[in-house]
């Protein structure tokens, strides 16, 4: 049996305009994420990658198309009702950290889950807990400034599967490491999303790291395409 489709895009449309030129970047785009399922998003650069994401993880509206998550039509819901969502169910990682510069790595994986509603001990130990599976339980008091690219990348990946969302959305999450820190990055990322049995989909330029995830898409005239 397949597992339940945590997230689906059907027939999704976006296009920019920049001044007299119109971009029609998605153009009936669809795609189907499952529970427990790691799918690397390889495109060359300008195709929709990130507009793809933006899509899935409620950050964009599409201009048609619907984006279901956990089998709720997120389309015509307002802008509030969106961000509960978001909340709840997507974790978002991006290629620069976005960590809280004022806060502790413990304390920036705590901020969700403070806002979901969660008691403060609980949160700590939920924390503490993340920090440890990526193996940087010993930085918890360190901010963000006194940690390596690669520390705050895992950081940042704690903090976005702190909620237990449903469906985990990473852009570049290592484009801006090295191949080495890029790797166990990956690596410990894989392992989390194995462990949680979210679904994961995360765009990269790497095709040795996209390799490791269980499925591979492109983006081929504005379509989401199995690759090989
Ligand atoms: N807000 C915007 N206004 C106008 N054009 C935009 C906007 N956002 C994205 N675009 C254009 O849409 C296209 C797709 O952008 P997107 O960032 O999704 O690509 P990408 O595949 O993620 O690229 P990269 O790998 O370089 O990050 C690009 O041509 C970009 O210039």
């Amino acid at each position: 049996m397949n597992a339940r489709v945590a997230l689906q895009l059907s027939g999704v449309d976006r296009h920019y305009s920049q001044g007299d030129t119109f971009l029609s970047i998605l153009k009936g785009a669809d795609f189907t994420l499952r529970a427990g399922e790691t799918v690397a998003l390889v495109a060359p650069s300008g195709t929709g990658k990130s507009t793809l994401l933006h899509i899935a993880g409620l950050l964009e509206r599409p201009d048609a198309g619907e984006v279901l998550i956990n089998g709720r039509s997120c389309g015509t819901m307002n802008d509030e009702a969106r961000t509960a969502v978001r909340r709840s169910d997507i974790g978002f990682v991006y290629q620069f950290h976005h960590l809280l510069p004022e806060f502790t790595a413990l304390e920036n994986i705590m901020m969700p889950q403070l806002i979901a509603g969660l008691g403060k001990s609980e949160a700590k130990e939920r924390a503490a807990a993340l920090l440890d599976y990526m193996r940087i339980g010993h930085r918890a008091e360190h901010r963000p400034s006194e940690l390596s690219g690669g520390e705050q990348q895992r950081v940042a990946i704690a903090r976005a599967v702190a909620n237990a969302p449903l469906v985990l959305l990473a852009d570049e999450p290592t484009g801006n490491l090295d191949p080495e820190t890029a790797g166990y990055v990956f690596e410990a990322l894989k392992a989390l999303v194995r462990q949680s049995g979210l679904a994961a989909m995360i765009a990269t330029h790497n095709h040795q790291l996209a390799s490791l995830m269980d499925r591979r898409v492109t983006i081929e005239d504005g379509k989401v395409v199995e690759q090989a």
